[in-house]
């Protein structure tokens, strides 16, 4: 079995954060582990607080596993400070860790700031270069190239200028535009279009958190980029599309459906 860490925030509520990561990675069959750089109080109505652990506390947490354990991918959701990124990427490198996924997660769906405004240079200059890959949102997107994105073709010119910041590849998702919800791959060589119709529901609480962990889960598994961002999409589409009306807000994806339908376990 390959190991799979999540360097994340807690979410209280289990729907996004490092709940959402670890349901993934055991939906995958990959082993997962989790630093946790913040503990959030939050539901799918809002974020209500926000502790940050302390740089040596989660220092320490990424000495535990990678002194002990191999780590076959990682996946870096949300990081808060700058202090905090700072000593995550100083760590990723004197570990030497491959198959970074990094999700540059900024703003809650409920708009609450998950990172320091003054903390997103920080993200750009040392999380972005480390990444096999990095998987903006739009909004994300903007705020990392000052542009506007409204159109696939401004997804494209965004993807390239992301891909110069240092990542070997990027995924540009298409969630926040209108219409389809097309995401685009671009590797450096081509742009390759993950297109699925845009489901019905108000239940898309953590997809962003879903999907940069099943692709962590499937290069951890040996998949190429390019097949691991496939089979990610594949399968965020499948939790949106049984997501759960949990609580009265943004309700959760669906991690299990695929695995116990098949086993007859699961009725929805
Ligand atoms: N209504 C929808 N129907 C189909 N696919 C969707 C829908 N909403 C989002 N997606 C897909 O879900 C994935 C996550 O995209 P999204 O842009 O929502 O991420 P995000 O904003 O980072 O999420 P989060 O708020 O959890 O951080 C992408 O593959 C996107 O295309
Ligand atoms: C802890 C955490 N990480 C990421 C997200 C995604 O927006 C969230 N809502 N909460």
């Amino acid at each position: 079995m390959k190991n799979v860490l999540t360097i994340a925030g807690s979410d209280s509520s289990g729907g996004a954060g490092i709940q959402a990561d670890l349901k993934t990675f055991a939906a995958h069959g990959v082993f997962g582990m989790s630093v946790i750089t913040a503990v959030t109080a939050q539901n799918t109505q809002g974020v209500f607080a926000v502790q940050d652990i302390t740089p040596a506390v989660i220092a320490k947490q990424l000495d535990a596993i990678f002194e002990d354990i191999e780590v076959a991918a990682v996946k870096i959701g949300m990081v808060s400070q700058v202090d905090t990124i700072k000593t995550i990427a100083a760590k990723l490198r004197e570990y030497g860790a491959s198959n970074i996924v990094a999700d540059p997660v900024m703003v809650s769906k409920s708009g609450y700031r998950l990172l320091n405004p003054a903390a997103e240079v920080t993200l750009i200059e040392e999380l972005l270069p480390l990444a096999a890959i990095v998987t903006p949102n739009i909004p994300e997107a903007e705020v990392i190239t000052g542009r506007t994105i409204t159109t696939l073709a401004a997804m494209e010119v965004a993807a390239r200028d992301i891909f110069a910041l240092g990542p070997k590849s990027v995924l540009m998702k298409g969630g926040h535009l209108d219409g389809d919800s097309t995401d685009i791959l671009f590797d450096g060589e081509e742009f390759i279009y993950l297109p699925s119709r845009r489901i019905a529901t108000k239940n898309t609480h953590g997809t962003g958190c879903t999907l940069s962990s099943a692709i962590a889960a499937n290069v951890g598994r040996g998949l190429s980029m390019r097949d691991a961002v496939a089979a990610a999409k594949e399968y965020i589409t499948v939790a949106i599309e049984h997501s759960l009306s949990i609580g009265k807000g943004v309700g959760p994806t669906n991690h299990f459906y695929t695995l116990y339908k098949k086993a007859g376990m699961f009725n929805d």
